[in-house]
């Protein structure tokens, strides 16, 4: 996303990067025109029919005239009513599907997007991106859209109908149209920029909100709430006054706008009044005129308004383009060489050094090089910020290393296809996420095409049938922040299930650090290994009983490999990971559990 500092472009250009989303409906598109076109006719001939009411209804001494005339208004204001309705629904839901396709897309574009992305990006700011925007849009395709064609039509039809009713009044109209236009034009451009920049505090305090509300226990641990609601009244408050800015420059453009169309029909009508009196034209083609003149003016007043929506509409599309503008940085390449079938799962690092993108200029990893058979358990040790998830990060290609190669079987991650790079790894985080759905869903996560029975063994094999079954719907219960909360070490059996479903032939797994009672850490120790069986591992180890078990350790610091071996040899060697191990494992072999 671009600094929100960069001047606000002043266009509606990016509105037409939205037009493909509104013509895909083009039937719909057609049949709005024609119920504009139909309401736009049936108001134009109203003056029409009040001018022969005027100069010929009631002078005819037939009373049936006068009836006809009435008879026929009814059926023109029958059919204006039916003809608004149609293009209300019509113009109307067409902004709200433009905006259903473009809020897809705009998710499905999220999605894709690289975790450097979300490095520098506020989750609540694109949740914000996604709602407000994506609303003020509906409102500039839907009715905004709606209101200004019809006013497009009623204007030219009116303009024309007033020349064709008096060319002379109507000359004397032309001669105001710019003074009214010109102030017009130059209030719409400064709504467009207010408007970018109300969007801009909406997302700032939409992102403040969503932070605070997904950390409120701890926020409520330090006692932070009352500090945390003002800097939140703080960012509202912003908000309101970026908001109040558009509304006042809205209201003048909205005042200038009927001051100026209507002081100039009145001056007209006070010439043409005197056109009447002195027989120069009848009353009934005055009261037309003027009636036109009304319409015309009506119209241009609402286009004013309306183009203020627009204007808003543009600013919020401006953000949207750009969120859909940003390339994901990780990219499946053209031709994406195969991996070989079937998966052995050797993986090697060739020379790997790294910066995240968000801090080139401090190295995280150098010059690394190791390579893991098939099947065999690497374990990672090393301090805080050495660098074992960076590794992990590589591994399932979140980022792509400046130097040296990843490779998986052989072939250059970089080089293939990343959705079948991934698809041949499952990855157990140490914070577990959970998702709002129900546990069976949950656990699906991890291979969505499979069946009821294969979520239930990979469930009784992560040690999770337990406890899921006693839920109150068993596997259809909803878990996570929907439905029953679930503790640590359920958590951890429920990643433990999906990525046992998922039967990658590489599993990456970072221990968790937060100790489980000891029933709950035997239960998902065995688990563990039952997932680790036969699979190439790698594994960020915080317990004693995973660095003794795994078939190599790498211990890392500050981004180098500085020892590699058994917990035996390296124990035996005396450096850093020996002493590592006396501070981080010196509960014994027997505990088997703590750590870091
Ligand atoms: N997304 C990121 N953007 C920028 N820097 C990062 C990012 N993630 C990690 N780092 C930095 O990279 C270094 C290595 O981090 P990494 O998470 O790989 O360490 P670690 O060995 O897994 O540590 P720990 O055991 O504490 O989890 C740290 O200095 C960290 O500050």
């Amino acid at each position: 996303m671009t600094d929100a500092s960069s001047p606000p472009r002043r266009s509606l250009r990016p509105l037409g990067r939205l037009a493909p989303y509104a013509l895909a409906y083009k039937g719909r598109i057609a049949l709005s025109v024609l119920a504009l076109l139909a309401a736009a006719g049936a108001t134009l001939v109203v003056p029409i029919a009040i001018r022969r009411i005027i100069d010929f209804g009631f002078s005819n001494a037939e009373p049936w005239v006068v009836d006809r005339y009435f008879l026929s208004m009814m059926a023109v204001v029958a059919v204006l009513s039916l003809a608004s309705a149609a293009r209300y629904y019509l113009v109307t839901t067409l902004g709200e599907r433009v905006v259903a396709d473009v809020r897809a897309a705009v998710f499905r574009h999220l999605a894709e997007l690289s975790p450097s992305f979300y490095d520098r990006t506020l989750s609540g700011e694109i949740v914000s991106r996604l709602s407000a925007d994506t609303t003020q849009i509906k409102a500039a395709f839907g009715a905004s859209a709606s209101v200004a064609l019809r006013n497009l039509f009623l204007f030219a039809g009116a303009a024309t109908m007033m020349v064709v009713t008096s060319p002379r009044l109507s000359a004397l109209v032309l001669i105001a149209i710019p003074v009214i236009v010109l102030p017009l034009v130059g209030f719409g451009r400064r709504v467009r920029q207010r408007g970018r920049a109300a969007q801009d505090k909406l997302a700032e305090a939409s992102a403040f909100a969503s932070e605070a509300i997904g950390a409120m226990r701890l926020v409520q641990a330090f006692g932070a709430q009352s500090r945390l609601s003002d800097s939140f009244g703080l960012a509202a408050e912003r908000s309101y006054e970026a908001s109040r800015d558009v509304v006042a420059v809205r209201a003048v453009l909205t005042a200038v706008a009927i001051f100026l169309i209507f002081a100039s029909i009145v001056g007209v009508l006070w010439y043409g009044a005197s056109d009447v009196m002195a027989g120069r034209m009848t009353a009934g083609t005055l009261g037309q005129f003027v009636l036109y003149a009304v319409f015309a003016g009506g119209a241009l007043g609402e286009l004013s308004q309306v183009s203020g929506e627009v204007a808003q509409a543009a600013g919020a599309a401006e953000r949207l383009g750009e969120l859909l503008a940003t390339e994901p940085e990780i990219r499946a390449p053209a031709q994406p060489k195969a991996l070989p079938q079937p998966a052995r799962g050797a993986l090697a690092f060739d020379s790997v050094s790294f910066s995240y993108p968000g801090r080139p200029d401090m190295p995280v990893l150098h010059d690394v090089s190791f390579s893991i058979r098939p099947g065999e358990t690497v374990a990672l040790v090393g301090p805080s910020g050495a660098g074992k998830s960076t590794i992990v990060h590589l591994i399932l290609r979140q980022y792509d290393p400046a130097v040296g190669t990843v490779s998986l079987d052989g072939i250059a991650i970089s080089e293939a296809d990343p959705s079948e790079l991934r698809s041949r790894m499952a990855f157990v985080p140490q914070e577990p996420v959970v998702f709002a759905m129900s546990a069976r869903e949950n656990i699906r996560f991890g291979r969505p095409d499979a069946s009821d029975a294969a979520v239930e063994a990979a469930a009784r094999d992560a040690a999770a049938d337990g406890f899921l079954s006693a839920l109150p719907d068993g596997y259809d219960t909803m878990i996570g922040e929907r439905g029953v909360n679930l503790s640590g070490g359920q958590r951890q059996r429920i990643a433990i299930a999906r990525a046992i479903l998922r039967d990658a032939p590489v599993l990456l797994l970072d221990e968790a650090t937060s100790a489980l009672d000891a029933e709950s850490e035997t239960l998902v120790q065995q688990a563990l290994e039952r997932l680790m069986a036969g699979r190439t591992t790698v594994v960020i180890a915080h317990r004693l009983a995973t660095v003794l078990k795994a078939d190599r350790i790498v211990v890392l610091d500050g981004g180098r490999i500085v020892e590699e071996g058994t917990h035996a040899e390296l124990v035996a060697r005396g450096g850093l990971y020996a002493r590592l191990a006396k501070l981080q494992f010196e509960d014994g072999p027997q505990s088997g559990v703590v750590v870091a």
